[in-house]
């Protein structure tokens, strides 16, 4: 492991007005090296402002952040030489091979010599990418564009990477593949910030913060987010999905009643007791109940009651 008290990103009070509207206000967020941190939030949440200003491509208009050991605002160049920036939209050249990506992205980065030689062979070789070297990028799928941005991104070998939506639109089994070699980065000491708006991949997160109208709500390992979120799930299988959905959202405390195919979840603030108590509703009222079993909160129960809750507010 790394030294635990080794700050890659230090941010303190960071805020961003455009005019009027502030769209990232007082956010203050610690990441630590190897750690792989999300940042969560509906769509206009602030997550890509307060990423591009942590990259040092948007001035901040309040607060500070020292990343990668630079202050963002005074020496933006220094930073943005020491990281890697990826985003959904990939800034990939269409009408240039897999090869000459890379190698303009190792020209971009100033990367010469046997550096440059060995770099360009390391992440063609960890992405797996050899085989299509002579491909035009606009050729390849999703999943293989993404390999290709990754690659790209991290060619200068930068102790941070700044991943912004990375796997909006690819495939799971590419999402899986790009998750495990988000690992294996972190593992060799890359610091990753990531957004997503994906609840499985918070969940391979090492710590989350959300945030919701430019501030952070909650930020924590995804478990402690969970647990603090206070929910109680509960799963039931029944004849009459409509009914019981109707009879469990009259019940005190229900944050959620949802249906999957045949299986309805109920979320509720309360103890570990909601599964008898709902049952025995059900029961009552006369629906027959084929299943009932108590589930696992995730992050996406947590990060959707947040959202519900501020949004009554
Ligand atoms: N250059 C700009 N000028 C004015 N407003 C902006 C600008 N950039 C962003 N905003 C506004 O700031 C808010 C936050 O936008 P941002 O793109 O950071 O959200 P986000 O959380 O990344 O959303 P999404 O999940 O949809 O990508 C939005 O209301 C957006 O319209």
């Amino acid at each position: 492991m790394f030294p635990a008290d080794e700050l890659v990103v230090d941010a303190r009070h960071l805020s961003r007005r455009f005019g009027s509207f502030v769209a990232v206000r007082d956010v203050s967020l610690q990441v630590r090296r190897g750690e792989i941190f999300g940042v969560l939030g509906p769509n206009g949440a602030g997550k890509s402002t307060a990423l591009r200003m942590l990259c040092g491509v948007l001035d901040p208009t309040g607060g500070q952040a020292i990343v990668v050991g630079h202050d963002v605002a005074r020496q933006p160049e220094r930073v943005k030489a020491k990281i890697g920036y990826m985003t959904q939209s990939f800034s990939l050249y269409a009408d240039l091979t897999v090869a000459e990506n890379i190698r303009f992205y190792a020209s971009l980065y100033g990367l010469e010599g046997a550096t440059r030689r060995r770099r360009i062979d390391v992440v063609m070789h960890q992405s797996e990418l050899a085989p299509r070297a002579g491909q035009l990028a606009a050729e390849l799928s999703g999943g293989w564009k993404q390999r290709l941005a990754l690659a790209c991104a991290t060619i200068h070998a930068p102790p941070l990477l700044f991943l912004d939506e990375p796997t909006a639109g690819v495939d799971p089994l590419s999402r899986r593949e790009f998750w495990e070699r988000i690992h294996e980065l972190a593992a060799a000491g890359t610091t990753i910030v990531v957004t997503t708006h994906y609840m499985d991949e918070a969940e391979r997160c090492h710590r989350l913060a959300f945030i919701f109208r430019g501030e952070v709500f909650d930020s924590g390992r995804p478990g402690d987010i969970v647990e603090r979120a206070g929910l109680a799930i509960a799963e039931f299988e029944v004849d009459d999905v409509e009914q019981a959905t109707a009879l469990l959202q009259s019940l005190p405390g229900v944050e959620e009643c949802a249906h999957y195919g045949h299986v309805l979840r109920l979320a509720v603030h309360g103890g570990p007791d909601v599964l008898a108590g709902a049952r025995d509703h059900l029961a009552r009222a006369g629906l027959a109940v084929r299943d009932a079993r108590q589930a696992r909160a995730t992050v996406e129960d947590a990060f959707v009651a947040m959202v519900r809750r501020e949004r009554r507010a």
